[in-house]
C-alpha cells in the first residue's frame, strides 16, 4: 500500500468545543489506484487530505505512507518525505505568481536540495507531460485556470512521487477543462503507479476513480465500487 490511513482521529479544540473532523478512519489505497472521496461540507475531506499528506497531526492514528508511518516522524523528516513522495493538488492551485511555470514546478526540487540545473529538466519534462512544455517560461497570471492547474499538477508529479493528494482540483474550472485535469491524474495513475486521493462534490468527478468512499461526520460511512460514467448514466435515461 502507498497510503494506510489506520484508525485516523483528529479533534480540534477541546472540552465542550471540542470538533471531531475525523474519527478512526481506515482507509488504504494501493499504487496504481484512484479513490474519490466524497461527502457533505464540513465532513472532515480536507482534514483526511492534510493528515495523509503530512500537513496537519493527527490526534490518534497511524498515517502509513510508502510503509513509513510519518506520525512518529520529526517535522524536518515530514517535510523531507513530503517533498520526495507526495504531491498536492488544490483547488484554487497554489502557485507562486513572482516565478515562472518552469521555477514554479522546479521549486520542491531545489528545496530537497536538487541542483538548479537539473531540477529545471525534471521540470520541463512534468510540463511537457502535461501538456503545456511550451509554457515553462510564462507566469500564472498569464495563462488561463486550466493551464495554472496543469502547471500544479506538473508541480505535485515532478520526481518520483507516490501519492497525489487532489483536494477539489477542477473547483475553478470550467467542465472540459476540469474532464481534461481529471483525464491527466487518471493516466498518472494508470502509467506510472501512483496512488490517488480525489476529494469531490461532484459524482461525475468522482466516476474517474477505482472506488468512492464517503464520509459524514468525520465517519467513513461507506463506500462503492467505480461509478458508472457519463455516457452510461444517459444511457439509463432513454
Ligand atoms: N483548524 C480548525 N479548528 C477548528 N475546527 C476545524 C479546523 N479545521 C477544520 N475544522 C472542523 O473540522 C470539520 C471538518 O472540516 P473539513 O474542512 O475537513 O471538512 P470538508 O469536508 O473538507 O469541508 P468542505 O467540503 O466545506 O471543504 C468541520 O467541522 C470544520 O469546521
Amino acid at each position: 500500500m502507498i497510503l494506510d490511513l489506520r484508525q485516523l482521529t483528529r479533534v480540534h479544540g477541546t472540552g465542550e468545543q471540542a470538533v471531531h473532523a475525523l474519527r478512526d478512519v481506515d482507509l488504504a489505497v494501493a499504487a496504481g489506484e484512484l479513490v474519490a472521496v466524497m461527502g457533505p461540507s464540513g465532513s472532515g475531506k480536507s482534514t483526511l487530505l492534510t493528515c495523509a499528506g503530512g500537513l496537519d497531526q493527527p490526534t490518534r492514528g497511524e498515517v502509513l505512507v510508502d510503509g513509513t508511518d510519518i506520525t512518529t516522524l520529526k517535522r524536518s523528516a515530514v517535510a523531507a518525505l513530503r517533498r520526495r513522495l507526495i504531491g498536492y493538488v488544490f483547488q484554487d492551485f497554489n502557485l507562486i505568481p513572482a516565478l515562472t511555470a518552469a521555477e514554479n514546478v522546479a521549486l520542491p526540487l531545489e528545496l530537497d536540495g536538487v541542483r538548479a540545473r537539473t531540477a529545471r529538466k525534471h521540470a520541463e519534462a512534468a510540463l511537457t507531460e502535461v501538456a503545456i512544455g511550451e509554457l515553462a517560461d510564462r507566469f500564472p497570471d498569464d495563462m488561463s485556470g486550466g493551464q495554472r492547474q496543469r502547471v500544479a499538477i506538473a508541480r505535485a508529479i515532478v520526481g518520483d512521487r507516490r501519492l497525489l493528494l487532489a483536494d477539489e482540483p477542477t473547483g475553478a474550472l470550467d467542465s472540459d477543462t476540469g474532464e481534461a485535469v481529471l483525464q491527466l491524474l487518471r493516466d498518472r495513475c494508470d502509467q506510472h503507479g501512483i496512488a490517488g486521493i480525489l476529494v469531490t462534490h461532484d459524482a461525475r468527478h468522482a466516476a474517474w476513480a477505482d472506488r468512492v468512499v464517503y464520509l459524514r461526520d468525520g465517519v467513513l460511512v461507506g463506500q462503492s465500487g467505480p461509478l458508472p460514467d457519463a455516457d452510461v448514466l444517459l444511457q439509463g435515461t432513454h
